[in-house]
């Protein structure tokens, strides 16, 4: 049966007040999606004009051995340039990997009154929360996908309140990405001539989070986004995809770090990889050195798609601002000072446009 909504207002209440998402949109069976969704013409993915990022994934296990200097470069000109790489031998099992996927299947599966439980507001924790696209009160064009935020505190907390399908897995991909952030942060750090102790390690990845994303299929992948143009906003995130792709990171600079025309590419997924992207606390921290990414999520018409990425953040009454080494030998600081919890409501009070967040605390 063609769904009906009498006006955009009661389609806007169905997905974001009722909670019934973007998922329970697709399960109407439309033939095409509500304007809501159709985005403006330069925010189209055009997914033959895309390229493909071949790069291979980065051995994390050969730290351990007589190639360490080695990776270590890859990780930091990865970190200087797209802002993306991929890993492998990261210490997250294969089985888990699968496992997140199922769980990621099964909460979005339930019914709409089991997941709009978490929605915001009403919520039993404020650690958990389910929704759909970024900002609906503010997007003029909504993104067509359902998420669940689980932020951690420790593990009883969140075995109390994380939801059953996914608390387990979730709890386990965090741990071990967590350990591999605090190993690539030390790697970054040192490369930029810095020695950061574990309090200040602890100071920029603060605030962890597990998110499980959902991309139900949509009729028009053409005319809409899964994720619009954004960055990331803490230290690193680390990301499981699956198999269906459509991650495309900006690419604004050649391989010698001049200016280009920008293009889009594709971060393939790779079976057992993870993806690990920069995000603008880095950025703003090593004073522009390493590239906060901006990157957006194609739709598909296949099958749906899942994601998982774990967000380590600073907390939010921690300073951030460029390190002082680092300003000494650059001669300046290209960004000011910021209590963290104004750049993240900056940041969750806007609709999702490209690294703008940035400019918050940009001086030049
Ligand atoms: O789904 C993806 O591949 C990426 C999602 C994303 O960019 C995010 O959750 O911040
Ligand atoms: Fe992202």
């Amino acid at each position: 049966m063609a769904p009906s909504f009498s006006d955009a207002d009661s389609m806007f209440n169905f997905v974001v007040r009722d909670g019934n998402g973007v998922k329970g949109l697709a399960d109407l069976g439309l033939s095409k999606v509500p304007q809501k969704y159709v985005q403006p013409r330069e925010e189209r993915i055009d997914k033959l004009n895309a390229t493909l990022n071949n790069n291979s994934p980065i051995d994390l296990s050969k730290l351990d051995g007589p190639d360490h200097d080695q990776v270590v470069e890859e990780i930091a000109t990865a970190a200087e340039t797209l802002g993306f790489f991929q890993v492998v031998n990261h210490g997250v099992p294969v089985e888990l990997l699968e496992a997140l996927k199922i769980a990621a299947h099964s909460f979005f599966g339930q019914p709409a009154e089991e997941k709009s439980a978490y929605r915001k507001g009403v919520s039993p924790s404020p650690l958990v929360q389910y929704g759909t696209s970024f900002a609906p009160e503010k997007e003029k064009a909504l993104e067509w996908k359902d998420y669940l935020s689980m932020r951690y505190t420790n593990d009883s907390e969140a075995r109390e309140v994380w939801p059953e399908e996914c608390r387990e897995v979730a709890l386990e991909f965090l741990r071990i990405s967590i350990k591999m952030v605090r190993k690539l942060v030390e790697i970054l750090m040192g490369k930029l001539g810095v020695t950061l102790d574990d309090a200040k390690i602890d100071a920029l990845i603060g605030l962890k989070m597990v998110n499980m994303n959902f991309y139900p299929i949509c009729p028009n992948p053409e005319l809409t986004v899964g994720v619009g143009r954004h960055s990331d906003l803490g230290t690193l995130t680390v990301l499981l995809q699956d198999g269906i792709g459509g991650l495309y990171v900006k690419v604004e600079e050649n391989m010698e770090g001049k200016k280009q025309e920008a293009e889009w590419m594709e971060i393939p997924p790779i079976p057992g990889a993870l993806v690990i992207n920069i995000g603008d606390t880095l950025q703003i921290v090593s004073n522009g050195r390493y590239k906060s990414a901006e990157h957006r999520v194609r739709t598909t018409s296949v099958q749906s798609r899942v994601s998982i990425p774990v967000f380590a953040i600073p907390k939010g009454t921690e300073k951030i601002g460029p390190l002082p080494q680092v300003v000494e030998s650059d001669g300046v600081a290209l960004y000011r000072e910021v209590v963290f919890e104004d750049y993240m409501n900056n940041f969750f009070g806007n609709a999702h446009g490209g690294k703008k967040s940035l400019d918050f605390a940009r001086i030049y």
